[in-house]
């Protein structure tokens, strides 16, 4: 039967000879489907087929495998894999894995894309199955900071309105309108001068922040 390259580095990617993963592979096997050479359902299904694998390692290489695409290969992939049925079947395939480090790897997989999608309703799914993981009894491990990077916030839309948000002086022709790019309102140009870069939404450039922002932006301990 005819082996496409996905199967190729597929098989590779989750070999039970392998003694660390094969990043090249799995690299490619992203590329594969940014690319549009598999379709995501293909994709999702091959590697269903080998989470399902008698042997642990290949089964726990095929997890990585899936966070992998989840974390390169963007909505299309997220569309395919977080269906209702789909978190059903990881609540299931972890509670009936005889391997307990594949039942690890899939319990911090749940909660890292439970975490992932927390302030996106379209994946509720995901997070109901953390839900009831819990209630039922499950510890998960801790949350990677990788992790936590990985769901990063998306910035906040921006406000709109007649005057400052800060100083409340009234926009004209030439007193005009500009936005914080950390909070989203809207205010005079005297109030948002400043600029800094917002890791926590994935901007390193510097960007215009108002007073207020970048003054809790400048100490240490704020998010
Ligand atoms: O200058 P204008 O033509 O009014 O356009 C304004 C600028 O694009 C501002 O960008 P900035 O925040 O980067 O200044 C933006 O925040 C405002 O909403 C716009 O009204
Ligand atoms: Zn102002
Ligand atoms: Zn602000």
């Amino acid at each position: 039967m005819f082996r496409s390259s996905f199967d190729k580095n597929l098989e590779n990617a989750t070999s039970h000879l392998r003694l660390e993963p094969d990043w090249p592979s799995i690299l490619l096997i992203c590329d594969e489907i940014n690319q549009k050479d598999v379709t995501p359902k293909n994709a999702f299904a091959a590697i269903k087929k080998k989470m399902n694998s008698p042997n642990p390692h290949s089964s726990c290489y095929s997890l990585l495998v899936l966070e992998s695409i989840v974390k390169n290969c963007g909505a299309p992939v997220h569309e395919e894999v977080f269906t209702k049925e789909n978190c059903e079947m990881f609540s299931s395939f972890l509670e009936s894995t005889p391997h307990e480090n594949v039942r690890q790897k899939m319990l911090e997989l749940v909660q890292t894309w439970a975490n992932a999608f927390r302030s996106s309703d379209k994946y509720q799914a995901i997070k109901d199955t953390m839900t009831i993981l819990k209630a039922k009894g499950h510890t998960f491990p801790e949350l990677r900071e990788a992790d936590a990077m990985f769901t990063a916030d998306t910035a906040p839309n921006w406000a709109d309105g007649r005057v400052c948000h800060r100083c409340r002086v009234e926009f004209t022709f030439t007193n005009r309108k500009h936005h914080c790019r950390n909070c989203g309102q809207v205010f005079c140009g005297q109030c948002t001068a400043k600029q800094c870069p917002l890791p926590k939404y994935g901007i390193e450039k510097d960007v215009r922040v108002c007073d207020g922002c970048f003054a809790a932006l400048q100490r240490p301990t704020s998010g």
